[in-house]
């Protein structure tokens, strides 16, 4: 598992440490960090053009104890100061004692277009707003230049708690952060920013309650169902998906490829498309007398392709076990039927449904959507999943959010969200807590789309059939 704290956090755990510690010791260990990642990056350090970009704080300090170490390593390693007066003083001797120089005023912006590393200490955790207006050029010409970018802790002027970004701020292929991630490093739109990140261990003691969690192999693979000896279907969990219309019938049939492949021991189709369903998954059971008579499940998804029929939707949610609403059903949904219920219930929208049942704008979300999955679960009381780039799974009572980072660009295609949909249904039947389904499910989600296209446009149908491959990936079998 992967973790994200407070900057708060961050703070306090710090202080922990240091007093404990000699002075200057934490920043050494940053630093040393900070310079190997450098060093890598390089190949080979001798003879390297390195600039760094130095702000008025501490950030600025690790850029320069780590340029120090470079310099001694043969590097040419000029500092450029956005504050000269206010730059770290131990970090700014030690560069100088180790060779490095300070560039003259006015010069930053050339050596940045014909330096080979360009490492960001312009501002950390202590930042506020987007980058201010002195550093905005050094931001663009690191852009324009060939050099690798090397991000302090944080990639300038993102907002490490929310992953907002206002106005400018640094683009990074690698971000070297230190002690813990940070909010900001995993949810987007910020973290497109960081480029790859590199955790380095400063010996931080932090709590629990992190900000955010980041699920990976293992911690999926303990989540999946696998079925017992004595498991029949029934034990396994059958999962409704009352979904399609007349209209679009192929949402039911997507639904239907995910929640086969979600490891319910059977899937139940109820609504108008049973025959397009039949046609190609001969295994599903089907009805056409609404859910409340189609039999028992211990799931329901309801809403892909239902186009504007509520009636199934209220049915849905007048059932007495966990429920996944998506799509047309989180319009169709009425909010007070959401709030009352008591069993489980997860709502999955994209930023554009969400803005929709926020009555903002979907550039709002998109921008925001750390806040925006955490009003939505307040509001609903219910567990949210966010779709995206980083897609987002808050719980109902709050807490720590979940962070999805398998998915790809190329899951952005009509009717991959109806294969999430059954396949996190089809987990929920399965027993698992709302926010584990909708982590786990989105998950396996993302690495289907990576292996399905591997580079190349894909259709939703794709993703379901690769849903077994990342299944076998995560549990580390075949
Ligand atoms: N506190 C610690 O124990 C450690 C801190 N470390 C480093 O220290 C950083 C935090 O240092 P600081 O608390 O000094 O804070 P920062 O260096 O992140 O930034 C604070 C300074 O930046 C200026 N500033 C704020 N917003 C700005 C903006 N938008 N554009 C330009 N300048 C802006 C402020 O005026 C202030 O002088 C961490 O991110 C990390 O890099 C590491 O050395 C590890 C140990
Ligand atoms: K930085």
């Amino acid at each position: 598992m992967r973790t994200a704290y407070s900057v708060e956090t961050v703070r306090t755990a710090e202080r922990v440490l240091m007093a404990r510690l000699p002075e200057g010791a934490l920043m050494q260990r940053a630093a040393a960090g900070l310079a190997a990642a450098c060093a890598d990056l390089l190949g080979r350090v001798y003879g390297s053009r390195v600039v760094l970009l130095v702000g008025s704080g501490d950030n600025g300090g690790d850029a320069l104890y780590a340029g120090a170490r470079l310099a001694r390593r043969g590097a040419g390693v000029t500092a450029v100061l956005l504050t000269p007066e206010r730059a770290h003083a131990g970090g700014l001797a030690a560069l100088r004692r180790a060779g490095g120089s300070v560039a003259a005023a006015g010069a930053g912006e050339g050596l940045v277009a014909g330096a080979d590393l360009v490492v960001d200490g312009i501002v950390g955790i202590g930042g506020k707003g987007g980058l201010r207006a002195e550093a905005v050029p050094l931001a663009e010409a690191a852009r324009r230049s060939r050099a690798a970018v090397v991000a302090v802790d944080l990639p300038s002027g993102v907002d490490a708690d929310t992953g907002q970004v206002h106005g400018a701020a640094v683009r990074a292929d690698l971000t070297v952060t230190f002690g813990t991630h940070k909010p900001g490093l995993l949810i987007d739109p910020a973290r497109e920013y960081a480029g790859s990140v590199r955790l380095v261990d400063i010996g931080l003691e932090l709590p629990d309650g992190a900000v955010l969690e980041a699920l990976q192999h293992a911690d999926v693979a303990r989540l999946l169902p696998v079925p017992a000896v004595e498991s029949d279907k029934y034990r396994r969990g059958v999962v409704g998906i009352a979904a399609g219309s007349a209209r679009y019938p192929g949402a039911a049939v997507l639904a239907v490829s995910g929640a086969l492949r979600g490891g319910a021991g059977a899937v139940r189709y109820v609504g108008p498309a049973g025959d397009a369903v039949i046609a190609r998954f001969p295994e599903t059971l089907v009805s056409d007398r609404g859910p409340k008579r189609a039999g028992r499940v211990q799931a329901w998804v309801v809403g892909p392709g239902a186009g504007d029929d509520a009636g199934p939707v209220a049915e849905v949610l007048a059932a007495d076990v966990p429920v996944l609403v998506d799509a047309d059903g989180l319009r169709l949904a009425d909010p007070g039927a959401v709030r009352r219920r008591t069993a489980p219930t997860l709502m999955t929208p994209h930023a554009g449904e969400a803005a929709a049942l926020l009555g903002v704008s979907r550039e709002e979300v998109e921008g925001a959507r750390l806040a925006a999955v955490r009003e939505l679960a307040g509001r609903y009381g219910a567990a949210v999943l966010l779709k995206g780039s980083t897609t987002l799974v808050a719980g109902r009572d709050g807490g720590t959010v979940r962070v999805n980072a398998t998915g790809t660009s190329w899951l952005a295609t009509a009717g991959s969200g109806d294969v999430l949909s059954g396949l996190v249904g089809s987990l929920l039947a399965a027993g698992l807590s709302a926010v584990d389904a909708g982590s786990a499910g989105a998950y396996l989600h993302g690495l289907a789309g990576r292996f399905a296209a591997d580079g190349a446009p894909v259709g939703a149908h794709d993703v379901a059939d690769a849903i077994p491959g990342a299944w076998r990936d995560v549990r580390g079998v075949g």
